[in-house]
């Protein structure tokens, strides 16, 4: 069973819109739950210009499902992430200033970094995993660094799914071929959608978890939180 973890960052970019508590992020998080996701996602950025360090502190003392936290492992985001405990934390290669996430590690080059950083989290009992491109290679070396799962950044896929869906799946296939004989975990995210969600599944069935935010929030604003999150799932039977 693959499991959906809404990424609640996109309720928390509308609330700062107007600095007071409208929506209010810990009821989107109680109500995706209640909705049917198996997950939170939250992705705390330096700047705080979404999700806030304290929201993550809130979500975590409200949620029943599992919570997961995403970033670049700077020594502020580590004493949350050790703070919070969650159920899994996602170590994301992103620059400070950043808009989005746009590349998995290199964890080749940063074996040493990343194998000291997810043995502090294992010790704490909190499933780690390393966002990766569709690289076979990386996807091995991350194995190597310790980590429970990887997560493969869909970015690509999501981009090339219009115009040759065969040919955009294929690396994904491979890296997910890979971690499945390195015996890792493996989730996957950044711009899936109701378009090209049901195939990526379809494709890699083993797939432990898929972590949504943009393009489930804008669905949402037609359709409604409740039947968008009942789409997702249906995507991912
Ligand atoms: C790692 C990843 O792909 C997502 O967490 C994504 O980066 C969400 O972050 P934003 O909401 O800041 O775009
Ligand atoms: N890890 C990916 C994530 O949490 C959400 O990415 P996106 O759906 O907002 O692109």
């Amino acid at each position: 069973m693959t499991k959906l973890s809404v990424n609640i960052n996109k309720v928390a970019t509308l609330r700062n819109a107007r600095g007071a508590n409208n929506p209010d992020v810990l009821s989107v998080a109680t109500d995706c739950e209640l909705f049917g996701a198996e997950g939170i996602t939250v992705h705390p950025r330096p700047d705080e210009r979404h999700i806030r360090y304290n929201d993550v502190r809130d979500v975590k003392s409200r949620i029943t499902t599992e919570l997961n936290i995403e970033g670049n492992p700077t020594d502020k985001y580590i004493d949350l992430v050790l703070e919070v405990r969650p159920t899994q934390v996602t170590l994301v290669p992103d620059a400070e200033d950043q808009l989005t996430s746009n590349h998995g590690w290199d964890t080749r080059t940063h074996r040493t970094f990343l194998t000291d950083v997810i043995g502090r989290f294992r010790e704490a009992g909190i499933r780690t995993s390393i966002f990766v491109d569709a690289d076979p290679e990386m996807v091995a070396c991350a194995k190597s660094c310790g980590t429970d799962r990887i997560e493969l950044y869909t970015e690509p896929y999501a981009s090339g799914y219009s115009a040759n869906r065969k040919q955009a799946i294929a690396p994904f296939i491979a890296a997910a071929e890979e971690a499945r004989r390195q015996g890792l975990g493996l989730n996957a995210g950044h711009d899936l959608s109701l378009v090209n969600l049901a195939y990526f599944h379809k494709c890699i069935p083993w797939l432990d978890e898929v972590s949504i935010g943009h393009a489930l929030i804008c669905d949402a604003i037609y359709m409604g939180l409740r039947d968008t999150i009942a789409m997702y799932k249906k995507c991912l039977e």
